[in-house]
């Protein structure tokens, strides 16, 4: 089953520049639920109503209804947009948001000749509906690894492109007849170019690393952000990143060559994703003679803790403040059980969503829509052992939010630990909505008081992310400043796990909002108040 927009999947690209007010009429024709969009690395400064999620900036627009989103992109850069609603980002709806550097104003920091977007997901026969069931089911069932990695919505599951390199391949050859749905991408370039590849992943589960045969790329751009330029084989990309890179066709032109994109960070039981880089004027259908790249050990974090350290500012660009250490907010993440079933808890609360959109409560000061007693800021035992099962005695579901000075200056240290499972732990790529945050650093094991020394070493410079990673039993620091009014989520990219409770909802600067559009409140307590009679607000 696959959610379609237009008739279509992925959904249209969307291309603006810089300046733009963005306007997406979304019409619900699903039949029996609700929907809603989330525009991923767009900041929504003064539209915190826009953002397109579900319980934390708007009601869901129910079946039959059409909803306005009407944003200003403010900055260029790669981004995509996503369901943000139960699992329904899984289920298909996406696509990819671009936006150009306006015609005025800033000039991107590098050249190219021409670009191509490459949207990458990962695919399930089960539907999410099923999905969700076995999550929240005792004896839990977890979701698995995917059935197919996509490169713009296309993939293959019976057969493999990649067979004719590999006699011992698991899958047999596919062959193409031309034209099927599930034909790789194909990239048709001029030899002695450069061009510009928009990665963007929208994964549900798969943490992917992606290559081009016989070809280095350049990192120019991450999560809309420029980044100090670099030269690699590969590219590691988590769920909720985006990457610019740069290619050069300086290969033998008489040949076509393999974009491969596969798993890491898990067991992989995915075959790659292919797309083709077409050196015009061969033949799209001329198979390149050497295989497609493979892919990285996928439990080799060396690697890629090396790669995400290469990920840095560019020169010149606004380093992070100094450390307010008025507020450092620890989030200690851990895989627990509560009444029998198995959820990710976060300083041993599971997020669960409210009825009631928090920007709504906020707003209009609706203490019933929500637990007020602000959750933890810090472990709930400062003893905790990271590397071991949780002994789990205490964790429970909860709806609090962290409340935020305006303006202040915040430090998350993200605590990866031990799943359920001795001896394991999981990679979390963690988004935020409404800003993007300094990445500090990475580090292994228990963060420790003294080891801001290592991510304030003299000469790296922090790039600016709205997504970073946590490493199997490490930490990651991150600053911000808490400077756009909302409620924002902040919460692992793996859906599952936010489905499964891995996520907090931060609120700053409430109060400097302008009325919440009605259309956004019309469930829950906002619903009630705005109805006067307990149904649904229309305005
Ligand atoms: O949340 C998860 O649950 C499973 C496993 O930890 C328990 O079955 C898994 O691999 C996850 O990422």
């Amino acid at each position: 089953m696959v959610m379609a927009i237009n008739g279509g999947f992925p959904g249209p690209n969307i291309t603006a520049k810089v300046g733009d007010t963005v306007e997406v009429e979304l019409s619900n024709n699903l039949n029996t639920e609700g929907v809603v969009i989330h525009w991923h690395g767009i900041r929504q400064f003064t539209t915190p109503w826009y953002d397109g999620t579900a319980s934390v900036s708007q009601c869901v627009i129910n079946p039959g209804q059409t909803f306005l989103y009407k944003f200003k992109v403010d900055k260029a850069g790669t981004y995509f947009y996503h369901g943000h609603y139960g699992m329904q980002r899984e289920a298909g709806l996406y696509g990819s948001l671009i936006v150009e550097e306006g015609d005025q104003g800033q000039k991107e920091p590098f050249q190219y000749d021409g670009e191509f977007s490459l949207l990458l997901s990962d695919w399930w026969h089960q539907t999410v509906y099923q999905q969700e069931v076995g999550l929240s089911s005792d004896p839990f069932q977890w979701i698995n690894e995917p059935q197919s990695l996509l490169i713009n919505g296309r993939g293959q599951y019976n057969c493999s492109l990649a067979s004719r390199y590999n006699s011992s391949a698991a899958l047999p050859e596919c062959s193409l007849g031309g034209g099927e749905q599930w034909a790789p991408n194909v990239l048709k370039v001029l030899p002695n170019k450069t061009y510009r590849l928009r990665i963007a992943s929208t994964t549900s589960l798969a943490s992917l690393n992606l290559a081009i045969g016989g070809h280095n790329v350049t990192v120019v751009e991450a999560d809309g952000n420029y980044v100090q330029p670099f030269s690699t084989t590969d590219v590691d990309i988590y769920s909720g990143e985006t990457y610019s890179v740069l290619f050069t066709t300086n290969q033998n032109p008489d040949e076509n060559y393999w974009i491969s994109v596969g798993v890491r960070g898990r067991l992989p039981q995915t075959p790659q994703a292919l797309a083709l880089v077409n050196y015009l004027p061969n033949h799209a259908s001329k198979f390149p003679t050497s295989p497609p790249p493979v892919t990285p050990q996928w439990d080799d974090y060396n690697r890629s803790k090396a790669f995400s350290n290469r990920i840095q500012g560019l020169e010149g660009t606004t380093p992070p403040p100094p450390a307010d250490y008025d507020r450092r907010i620890m989030l200690l993440n851990t895989q627990n059980t509560i009444d029998g079933l198995t959820v990710w808890a976060i300083n041993n609360v599971s997020l669960s969503f409210p009825p009631t959109p928090y920007l709504g409560a906020l707003k209009y000061g609706i203490k019933a829509a929500f637990d007020q007693t602000p959750p933890p800021d810090t472990f709930p035992d400062c003893r905790y052992d990271i590397m071991s099962p949780p002994a789990n005695p205490n964790a429970t579901t909860g709806n609090a939010i962290y409340t935020l000075d305006f303006n202040s200056t915040v430090d998350v240290i993200l605590q990866n630990a031990n799943t359920l499972q001795p001896n394991d732990s999981e990679i979390h790529p963690w988004h935020m909505h409404g800003h993007n945050f300094w990445v500090l650093g990475y580090g292994d094991g228990k963060f420790q008081r003294g080891d801001e020394k290592l991510f304030e070493k003299a000469g790296r410079r922090p790039p600016l992310k709205n997504t970073a990673v946590i490493f199997p039993f490490g930490w990651t620091a991150l600053r911000f400043v808490a400077d756009n009014p909302g409620a924002w989520p902040f919460h692992c990219h793996i859906e599952p796990h936010l489905h499964m409770g891995m996520g907090v909802v931060i609120a700053e600067g409430v109060e400097f909002l302008a009325d919440v559009p009605r259309e956004t409140l019309s469930c829950g307590l906002t619903g009630m108040m705005f109805s006067g009679n307990g149904e649904e607000g229309h305005n």
